[in-house]
Order: C-alpha cells, then sequence, then structure tokens
C-alpha cells in the first residue's frame, strides 16, 4: 500500500455560525490513488478538501503532510469554472504560474503542455465565453496542472456538463492521471462516475462528516469504454448505491 501523502488525524470543523461540518474524521490520502468523496448533500466533503487545501483551517485535530513541499502545491479545480473572463485560455492557465512569479516566456513550454493534454491547444487565443462548458472545464483543470501539483482536489468538477461530455471528461482526466502519476481526490455525488474514477471510494455520512464505508478498487483495471460495462464496475456501482443508501438512511 502506497504510504500517506496527507493524513487527517480526528480533524472537526465548526463553523462560526455554530454547524459543525466534521467530527473526528480520519483519513489518509495516499501517494498516487484516486480517492473519491462520496455522500449526501452537505456530509462535509467539500470542507475535506477545503481543509486539505489550506482554504480553511481545522477547528480540531491535525492535518500532517508527508512531505512539507507538497502542501504548498495543490491544485484545484472547482464545480464553476471560475476563468476570468477577460483573459485568454492561454492567459487563464498562465495565472497561477504568473501568480508564481514565473515570466512569461519561460512558463509557454508549461501552459503548452497543459493545454495539450487537456485537449485545447487550437484554442489559447479564445476568450472563456467562446468555449462550450466542457472545454471551460478542461481550461480549469489545465489551470490546475500547469504547476504539476503534488495534489489535485476536484470538487464536484463535472457536475453541471451533460452526461457525454461527463463521460468524456471522466475518460480524459483518468488518461491524466495515468500519465502524470497523479494523486487526486474527487468529490462527485455520481455513483458511476466515483466507480469510474476511483481507486478508493471513500462514503460519508451526516451528520459530521462520519465515514461509513471505505470501497478499494483494483488500481491495475483499465478503465475504458468496456469497464463501464462490466460486470466488475456493476459491483463496484452496486456497493457504492449500497453504501450511499446506508448513508443517506442513517442521515434521514
Ligand atoms: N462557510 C460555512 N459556514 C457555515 N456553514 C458551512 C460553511 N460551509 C459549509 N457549511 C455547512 O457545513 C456542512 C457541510 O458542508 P459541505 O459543503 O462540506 O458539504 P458537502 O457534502 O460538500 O455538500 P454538497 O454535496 O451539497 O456540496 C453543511 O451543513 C453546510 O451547510
Amino acid at each position: 500500500m502506497a504510504s500517506p501523502l496527507v493524513s487527517l488525524h480526528a480533524v472537526s470543523k465548526t463553523f462560526p455560525s455554530g454547524v459543525t461540518a466534521l467530527s473526528g474524521v480520519d483519513l489518509d490520502v495516499r501517494r498516487g490513488e484516486a480517492l473519491t468523496l462520496l455522500g449526501p448533500s452537505g456530509c462535509g466533503k467539500s470542507t475535506v478538501l477545503r481543509l486539505i487545501s489550506g482554504l480553511a483551517k481545522p477547528s480540531g485535530g491535525a492535518i500532517s503532510w508527508d512531505d512539507p513541499m507538497a502542501r504548498k502545491n495543490i491544485g484545484f479545480v472547482f464545480q464553476d469554472p471560475t476563468l476570468l473572463p477577460w483573459a485568454s485560455v492561454f492567459d487563464n492557465v498562465y495565472l497561477p504560474l504568473r501568480l508564481a512569479g514565473a515570466g512569461r516566456t519561460e512558463a509557454v513550454p508549461r501552459i503548452e503542455d497543459a493545454l495539450a493534454r487537456v485537449g485545447l491547444s487550437e484554442f489559447a487565443s479564445a476568450l472563456p465565453r467562446e468555449l462550450s462548458g466542457g472545454m471551460k472545464m478542461r481550461c480549469a483543470i489545465a489551470r490546475a496542472l500547469v504547476t504539476k501539483p503534488s495534489l489535485l482536489l476536484m470538487d464536484e468538477p463535472f457536475a453541471a456538463l451533460d452526461e457525454v461530455t461527463r463521460f468524456k471528461l471522466n475518460d480524459d482526466l483518468v488518461t491524466l492521471k495515468q500519465d502524470l502519476q497523479a494523486t487526486i481526490v474527487f468529490v462527485t455525488h455520481s455513483i458511476f462516475e466515483s466507480a469510474f474514477l476511483s481507486t478508493r471510494i471513500i462514503v460519508m455520512s451526516k451528520p459530521r462528516g462520519r465515514i461509513v464505508d471505505e470501497i478499494a478498487i483494483d488500481p491495475g483495471l483499465v478503465r475504458d469504454a468496456d469497464f463501464r460495462t462490466s460486470a466488475v464496475f456493476s459491483d463496484i456501482c452496486r456497493r457504492a448505491s449500497h453504501a450511499l443508501r446506508k448513508a443517506t438512511g442513517e442521515a434521514a
């Protein structure tokens, strides 16, 4: 089993409003895994991502990193692509490098590489309004990948897309993960998406982000079109569905 990249130890999060989103959460994110957090709305999935990213601080417990440098280079993709509307695709992807102090000339090869990986090379000079929803999300993914992050956090990135686009982006994310040997934590409500993308599914429940189940998936499985119709895939979906029903029932 791969070593943890980042670990949550008895983590809790209570907001100033008094809402406790998480309490006593223990979770390892292992190097190279595609970990999916699956659970009913409001169970604390996004809060876990925000705590790992450092966008929010835990109220209790601790978050430890195996490599302290890794925490400084995290990519985050949200459901909304949040592109700068006045900037080209190229300049949107350049943004994190520019903020890190990289000059435009030195950044060009990295931006071109990121755009090629998401299939947007031909659209480098396009503005966001000229892109489809799927292309906007590809641009957001390129922007997150351009710094070669040690960890990619994805918060329901494909939830607003149509089914065909979503499947295509799922396929492409699998390829990206393999090519980059990335570590990904992915939040979704979709059982199919979690079964297709993950090497491990964590099922969370309300209240307070309780982890109610964990489904390990063979990382060696080839995630292609045949996988989507395979008995193994159906079995993973069935187990995830059962765990989610349990989680939702417990939340009711
Ligand atoms: N900034 C905040 N202030 C107050 N409460 C918050 C804040 N952020 C989240 N919460 C609350 O914490 C709980 C967990 O929210 P979170 O967004 O982590 O859940 P989630 O599982 O990601 O939900 P969804 O699937 O709907 O996005 C919810 O009750 C939510 O209302």
